[in-house]
C-alpha cells in the first residue's frame, strides 16, 4: 500500500514537473508576443483573444473530464503573468507627449506613471520639491504635464505652474475632480484632462484597472494620452467632474469612514486580531483584510481623501445615521419583520449583480482559503 502511494505521488511529481516546464514555455512565448505587440503598437490586453482562447480550452477540458472552471482559473492566472512580463517594454502610440513632466514625480503615484511612460519610450522629467528651483527649465518644451500631488496642495500647485506651451497637455490624477479640473482650465489655455486612477501604487500591471476620465479642454493630445492608457490595458470610464465627485462621496468617503470607524472599534476590543481571525469564516477574514488594508496605507492620504469631500457628504451622513439608528431600534424592539424588510430593500438594489457578486466572491474566498498555510 505504502509503495502504491509512493508510486502515485511520484507520478504526480512528474505531472507537476511537466506543468512547470509548460508554464515556462508559455511565459517565453508570451514575452515574444509582447515584443511583437510593442512594434505593432498593439495593446497588452486583447479581450477577444482571451475569450476565444478560454472558450476553446474550457470545451477541450470538459471533453476530457476536467472542470472548465479549473482550466479558466489556471489560464487567467497565466494571462496575468503575460500582462506582467509584457509591460517591461510597451508600445507607444503617443510620441507627441514626449517630453513629459511629472509634477510630484517623487511620490508613489507619480513614480508609477513615470515608470509606465518610460516603458513606452516617452522621455520623463521629474519635478518635485527638490527640483523646485529648476521648475522653468524642467517644464520647458514639455508636451505633457501630469500633476500628481496631495489633494490639499493640488490647486495651489496648479496655480503656481509657470506658463506652459499652448500645445502642452495638462493632466491631474487627484481623487477629486471638480476643483483640480477648474484650476487647470484657469491656469492653462491648452488641452486639459482630469484623471482619477481607481487603484493605488502597488498594482502589478495596468490591465483592466479603472481610470475615470473627466474631460477639461478636449483636443488630439488628450485623445493621445487616452489611447496610450488603453495600450497599457486600462479601462477608461468617462464622467463629468461633478458626477465623479458625487460618486466618490459614496465610494471613498462613506466607505472609508465605515472602515475607519470599524477598524478603530476593533482595536479597542479585548480580543486580539488572531483570536478574531481564528473564529472568522473566510468571508469575514477577507473583510478583515480589507479593513486592515486601510490602516496599512498612508494616513495622510486617506485623511485628505475623507476631508476633501467631507463638507459635501452631510446629507449622506444623515442618511447613514438614520439607517443605523433605525436598525438599532428594530433590534431593541426585537422587530424581526422590520429587519427582514431592511434586507429586502437592500437586496433589490443588489439584485442585478447578485449572481455575479456571488460567483466572484466565491472565487475570492476559494483563493483566500487556498493561500492559507496550516501548521
Ligand atoms: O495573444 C496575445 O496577444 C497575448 O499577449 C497572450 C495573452 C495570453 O496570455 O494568452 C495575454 C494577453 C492578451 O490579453 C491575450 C492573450
Amino acid at each position: 500500500m505504502d509503495q502504491d502511494l509512493a508510486f502515485l505521488r511520484s507520478e504526480i511529481d512528474e505531472c507537476d514537473t511537466e506543468l512547470v516546464a509548460i508554464l515556462a514555455k508559455r511565459n517565453r512565448i508570451t514575452e515574444q508576443v509582447g515584443k511583437i505587440k510593442r512594434s505593432l503598437g498593439a495593446p497588452v490586453y486583447i479581450p477577444e483573444r482571451e475569450s476565444q482562447l478560454l472558450a476553446a480550452r474550457r470545451t477541450q477540458a470538459e471533453l476530457q473530464g476536467v472542470s472548465g472552471d479549473l482550466i479558466e482559473d489556471i489560464l487567467r492566472r497565466m494571462m496575468r503573468e503575460s500582462y506582467q512580463n509584457q509591460q517591461s517594454e510597451l508600445a507607444c502610440v503617443a510620441p507627441q507627449l514626449s517630453p513629459a513632466v511629472i509634477v510630484g514625480g517623487e511620490g508613489v503615484m507619480g513614480q508609477l506613471f513615470a515608470r509606465q511612460l518610460k516603458r513606452s519610450g516617452i522621455e520623463v522629467r521629474i519635478l518635485d520639491k527638490k527640483q523646485h528651483c529648476f521648475a522653468s527649465e524642467i517644464l520647458e518644451g514639455a508636451k505633457l504635464v501630469l500633476v500628481s500631488v496631495p489633494i490639499n496642495k493640488v490647486e495651489e500647485i496648479i496655480k503656481g505652474l509657470p506658463k506652459l506651451d499652448d500645445d502642452c497637455l495638462l493632466v491631474d490624477i487627484t481623487s477629486i475632480k471638480q476643483q483640480p479640473v477648474a484650476a487647470m482650465l484657469d491656469a492653462h489655455s491648452g488641452p486639459v484632462l482630469g484623471l482619477h486612477p481607481m487603484f493605488g501604487p502597488d498594482i502589478e500591471h495596468w490591465v483592466k484597472q479603472t481610470i475615470v476620465v473627466c474631460h477639461g479642454r478636449k483636443n488630439d493630445k488628450a485623445d493621445l494620452l487616452l489611447a496610450q492608457l488603453k495600450i497599457w490595458g486600462a479601462q477608461l470610464v468617462e464622467m463629468a467632474p461633478k458626477k465623479h465627485d458625487e460618486a466618490m462621496q459614496i465610494v471613498q468617503v462613506m466607505r472609508h469612514l465605515t472602515t475607519f470607524v470599524y477598524g478603530q472599534f476593533l482595536a479597542k476590543q479585548t480580543h486580539s486580531l488572531q483570536e478574531i481571525k481564528d473564529c472568522s469564516s473566510p468571508i469575514y477574514q477577507l473583510e478583515l483584510m480589507m479593513v486592515g488594508r486601510l490602516f496599512a496605507q498612508s494616513p495622510e492620504l486617506y485623511s485628505d481623501i475623507m476631508l476633501a469631500q467631507f463638507d459635501n457628504v452631510e446629507s449622506l451622513l444623515e442618511d447613514y445615521k438614520d439607517i443605523y439608528q433605525q436598525t438599532l431600534v428594530k433590534l431593541k424592539n426585537r422587530d424581526k419583520a422590520g429587519l427582514i424588510a431592511g434586507f429586502s430593500d437592500a437586496k433589490s438594489y443588489f439584485s442585478n449583480s447578485a449572481e455575479s457578486f456571488l460567483k466572484q466572491s466565491r472565487a475570492l474566498l476559494n483563493k483566500a482559503n487556498d493561500s492559507k498555510v496550516l501548521e
